[in-house]
């Protein structure tokens, strides 16, 4: 059996997807596409080998898994999708009803984080599915939706008059200096064991996807010119901002971001972060 490989099905990752669907990249995994909600979930229960993860839902479960050397999802402030839509400015939003998408992990974190710490706000935080293009009902009490993804990248090129729209990569660097690691890629520590060279063959296909994508920008926007809502420049622009690389600063910062996490009672304890040796 192959081993049992997550891939998150955004734009983000979209380099990494044409590697794996149109430049053989996918051989020997058996590939499971989905939300990074339900990779977390997958992961957390033993039914992927390897996937990217959230990275606060990778420290819930770092007793069962490793980390893969320099990959993920970064921005150096803004992200462009992970994004607060609010019908009032932010710093009105204390006691407020916010829905939180529920495709994501991290972005409800870091979303806390910085309202209690550089806002000093405590509002009152919902899981919901949100439509992106019909946020809120004329006569529903949510003050704001945190989105991510193609739906956050959606509305931040979709401004509607009367909302007030933070980008959350933006706020974070204002509030740390540092950069922010969204996601990580993960290996179960089983698994890892036991398959030592072939997760060393499937991280350099991983790791070699993105760069095969980033090199061949231009065929890898052709792949979805036709079915995407954004522009060859709006998309020119994000692959710009995401970066994927995971050097010591980066890793700094996501220790950063798991003290605060513990600190605001989001996270039991700091995970044990273990690099697998490839
Ligand atoms: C930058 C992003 O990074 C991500 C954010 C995640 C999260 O909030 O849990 C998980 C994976 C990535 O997709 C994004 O989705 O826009």
């Amino acid at each position: 059996m192959h081993p049992r490989v997550g891939h998150i099905n955004f734009l983000n990752c979209l380099p990494l997807t044409y590697s794996l669907l149109k430049c053989g990249y996918h051989k020997d995994m058996s590939l499971v596409m989905a939300v990074p909600s339900d990779l977390n979930k997958a992961m957390a229960n033993e039914e992927l080998d390897i996937s990217p993860m959230s990275s606060f839902a990778f420290a819930q479960i770092s007793d069962k898994a490793m980390l893969m050397p320099n990959i993920g999802i970064v921005s150096d402030g803004e992200v462009q999708s992970i994004i607060l839509v609010s019908r009032k400015p932010i710093n009105e939003l204390n006691q407020q009803k916010i829905i939180l998408t529920a495709q994501s992990a991290t972005s409800h974190c870091l979303l806390k984080i910085i309202l209690q710490k550089a806002y000093n706000l405590v509002p009152h935080y919902e899981i919901k599915k949100i439509d992106p293009r019909h946020l809120f009902e004329e006569n529903d009490d949510y003050a704001a939706a945190l989105l991510i993804g193609d739906d956050a990248l959606y509305v931040n090129h979709n401004h509607q008059a009367g909302l007030y729209y933070y980008d959350i990569g933006e706020q974070w660097k204002k509030m740390t200096g540092l950069p922010m690691v969204y996601a990580v890629w993960a290996v179960n520590r089983n698994f890892y064991r036991e398959h030592k060279a072939e997760v060393a063959a499937i991280y350099k296909r991983l790791r070699g996807g993105f760069d095969n994508g980033i090199k061949n920008k231009s065929l890898m926007l052709d792949m979805v010119k036709e079915k995407t809502v954004f522009s060859r420049n709006q998309l020119m622009d994000y692959f710009e901002v995401i970066k994927y690389d995971v050097d010591e600063v980066r890793l700094n910062a996501l220790q950063l971001f798991y003290k605060l996490a513990v600190e605001c009672n989001l996270l039991e304890k700091m995970p044990s972060i273990e690099i697998v040796e490839i």
